[in-house]
């Protein structure tokens, strides 16, 4: 994928496995934004081929209506209330669940007849969030969902997040710069780092893969500690992996 004569993904050949959470993890300037607005048709490869939940990403009605995005700066309409975008989900959105939309507005304490111009950047961003959730797409992909929450909002949004997906037959792909947070709710994890893939691959087999010496190898850790997710994240990211 090329931005101009900017590279930006090379390389690139990756499966994000279904009902699974998927965590993009890498670099600032990677590539993961371009990835997941590829992922929702909002830009086409320049070569080579994406297919989402079987098809080329974007389409028709029916085709957006399985895939649900949150963008890194969660984009809303300011002179909008919070209601109007209940509102508004509720008639883009053949399957929203607009029960869900308002419990979750009522349990974050967000007034309805506030503007959405007028919330602060963690409460867009849970606007945002809430909106995505009850669309019930089949894929719900999220940019730096908790970058702009406070430690609480966040914890609050990652156990919803897995509560979410136990409840519905959902995959989820998320780009984060929080290892914890991924370590927590992540069970795929894709690595990329200047436009490559780097690593992608179950939690527990890359874990139990590096432990048995599979393959590439990282550095030790000094202290003797198995090695846990951050640790293989932050090897490939420095690029110190034995190969
Ligand atoms: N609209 C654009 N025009 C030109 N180059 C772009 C554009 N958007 C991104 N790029 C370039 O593509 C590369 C990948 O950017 P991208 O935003 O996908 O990275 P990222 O991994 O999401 O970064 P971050 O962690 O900082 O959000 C970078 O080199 C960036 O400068």
């Amino acid at each position: 994928m090329r931005y101009g004569r900017r590279v930006a993904l090379t390389d690139c050949t990756l499966r994000v496995p279904a009902g699974k959470v998927a965590g993009l993890v890498g670099p600032n300037g990677a590539g993961k934004s371009t990835f997941l607005s590829m992922v929702c048709g909002l830009l086409a490869p320049t070569s080579g081929r994406i297919a989402v939940l079987g098809h080329r990403p974007g389409g028709g009605a029916a085709r957006l209506a399985e895939v649900a995005f949150v963008a890194q700066d969660a984009p809303l309409y300011p002179s909008m209330t919070v209601a109007d975008h209940l509102r508004f989900g509720a008639r883009l959105n053949p399957r929203w669940d607009g029960r869900y939309a308002r419990a979750r507005i009522e349990r974050l304490g967000l007034d309805p007849a506030q503007k959405a111009g007028r919330l602060s950047g963690g409460q867009r961003a849970q606007l945002a969030l809430t909106l995505a959730a009850a669309k019930r797409a089949r894929l719900l992909v999220l940019d730096e969902p908790v970058a702009s929450l406070d430690p609480l909002a966040r914890r609050t949004f990652l156990e919803d997040l897995q509560e979410y997906v136990a409840e519905v037959e959902v995959s989820v792909v998320l780009s984060s710069h929080l290892l914890g947070d991924l370590q927590r709710v992540c069970d795929h994890l894709i690595v990329l780092s200047a436009g490559r893939v780097q690593l992608a691959g179950d939690v527990p087999a890359l874990l139990a893969g590096h432990s048995r010496g599979d393959g590439e190898r990282i550095v030790p850790r000094p202290d003797g500690r198995p090695v846990d997710l951050e640790d293989l994240v932050l090897a490939y990211m420095a690029g110190e992996v034995v190969r």
